[in-house]
Order: C-alpha cells, then structure tokens, then sequence
C-alpha cells in the first residue's frame, strides 16, 4: 500500500480545536497519514490561552531528525512556532531533509489575543522560513504584521499579496476569514494572477482553529499530489462545512466540526440536517 504522507509541525492546543489536533484530525478526515513534531504545548479552551509552554530548540530538532531518518512526509505545514529559535532550527530541518512541499501558516496570535509568536520572531520567520515556502497562508492581520501594511480595501490586500510573494513563497493565499461581508473571500496570488475562492460567511462565534484546519487541508491536498488550486478548493469546501457544522461545545470560541466534510461527502444528495 502507499500510504500519503504528511507532517505538521506546530503547536499543542490541549482544548483539541486549534494546533497540532485540528491538523492530525484534519490529516486523518482526508485520509493522509499524520505525523507530528511539537513546538509548544498550550493549555488553552474555548475562553482563551491561559498559559504556553515553548519546547527547546533541541527537542523540535530531535523530532524532526527522527522523522527524517525514517520517513518522508510528502507535505509538511508549520503553525504556531513560537520563537525566533524554533523557527531557526525548524528552517535547518525543512532544508535538510529537501520538504519542499512546504505550506506555512504564520501563525502570531490566538483568537483571544493571546501571542502565540513572539514579536522579535516575525523577522527570522521571513528570513529563514518563507523563502522555502510552496504556500503561505496569512490571515489579515498576519498580513499586517508581515507587511506593515494597514489592509483596509482590496487593492490593499492585493498590494500585501505582491509583497509577501516577493519574501520568497511561491503562492500566497491571503484568508479572508477577518474581514466583513457576505462572502469570506480566499484570494490565491501566484507572481502573476489572482484567484478567489468564495463562501457564504457564517455568522457563528464557533471558529476556533479555523486557520490550523484550513491549511492542514491545502498540505493533505498537496501531500496527496493535487494541483494548488484542487488542493485550495477541498481545503475551502472543508473548513466551509466545519464552520456551518461547528460543535457548539465550550463557553466561549468553540472549535468546528472536523468530520462535517466527510458526512457531508457520504450523504450524495444529501443535507447534514
Ligand atoms: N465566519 C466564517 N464563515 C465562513 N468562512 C470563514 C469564516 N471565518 C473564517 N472563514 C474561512 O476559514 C478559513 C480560515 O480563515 P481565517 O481568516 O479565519 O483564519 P485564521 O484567522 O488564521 O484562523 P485561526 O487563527 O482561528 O486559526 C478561510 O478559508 C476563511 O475564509
Ligand atoms: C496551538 C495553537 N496553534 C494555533 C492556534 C491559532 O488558531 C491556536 N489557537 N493554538
């Protein structure tokens, strides 16, 4: 049997909706084979991050050998890394062991606020990690802090595209999940053109680890041999039914629902009602 393959390299959420969780959950739903390597763990819930607790370099390091001495993802994606450290060494590994089917998420803040990237990291992330990037996937105000751009109409966000692009990714996907409007608006930027991929935005508090779940899509996609833009369309459709089918567990932002898709696809013709 040859089994797909695919590596995340991020953080512990210990509530299960955002992180490492929601990428091996996500991984598993589209029938990849999950491997991990630990940043951080966080104890964190649907009310917020109450504490994180960073890994030392030597131990991402040490994961990463071992999957490297013995098994080849055929996508890996990083989210939340922490420290200009982790960073570094996580930059040295992807190198290394030539993972060049790389999507990162740039991962700075939790949806509470809570930093999950120190400030001081933001500028080895765009030395060391983005020019090995096949994908970047930032939110808006990712964008911003990568930029130092205020991103308030279109062209702004289409202008940030270009600049992130020109840091060294080969494709940007600037998500539109922080903006406002009747549409959530995804915009792929590939050096030359844009493309968008629309869905009706939901109006839910539920979307804890919507950016983990939806760039864990794109990498199962990439890991199973999809063209980028296949891979972005799967990766919208699920993150589309996860938000419509969130949990509602938690008193706070609740995760969203990872088997939504699957049950979705099972029912040909069918509703989830
Ligand atoms: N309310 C919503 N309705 C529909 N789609 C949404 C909604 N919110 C986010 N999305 C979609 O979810 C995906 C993730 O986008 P988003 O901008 O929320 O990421 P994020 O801020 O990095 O998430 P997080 O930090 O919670 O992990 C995108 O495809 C976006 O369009
Ligand atoms: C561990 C972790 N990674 C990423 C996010 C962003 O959603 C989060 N809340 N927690």
């Amino acid at each position: 049997m040859n089994i797909t393959k695919a590596l995340t390299i991020a953080g512990s959420d210990s509530s299960g909706g955002a992180g490492i969780q929601a990428d091996l959950k996500t991984f598993q739903e589209l029938g990849v084979y999950g491997m991990s390597a630990l940043t951080a763990a966080t104890a964190q819930n649907t009310l917020g991050v109450q504490a994180v607790f960073p890994l030392t370099p030597e131990a991402v390091g040490s994961q990463l050998d071992s999957i490297g001495a013995d098994l080849t993802p055929d996508a890996v994606k990083t989210g939340m890394l922490y420290s200009a450290e982790i960073i570094a060494v996580t930059a040295d590994r992807i190198a290394r062991y030539g993972w060049s089917k790389l999507v990162i998420d740039p991962v700075m803040v939790a949806k509470g606020g809570a930093p999950l990237l120190k400030p001081d990291a933001v500028h080895t992330l765009i030395r060391d990690l983005l020019p090995l990037a096949r994908i970047i996937t930032p939110n808006l105000p990712e964008a911003e802090m990568l930029t130092g751009m205020k991103l308030l109409r279109a062209e702004d966000i289409r202008e940030a595209a270009r600049r992130i692009h020109a840091m060294g990714p080969e494709l940007v996907i600037m998500k539109g999940g922080h903006a406002s409007g009747a549409v959530a608006r995804d915009l792929l930027y590939d050096g030359a053109a844009f493309t968008a991929f629309d869905g009706p935005r939901i109006h839910t508090v539920h979307t804890h680890g919507t950016g983990c779940t939806y760039s864990a899509a794109v990498t199962a996609g990439l890991a199973s041999g999809l063209a980028v833009t296949e891979a972005v369309r799967v990766a919208k459709d699920f993150i589309q039914a996860a938000i419509e089918n969130s949990l509602g567990i938690g008193a706070g932002h609740g995760p969203t629902n990872h088997f939504a898709y699957r049950l979705k696809a099972a029912k040909i013709g069918g509703d989830m009602e």
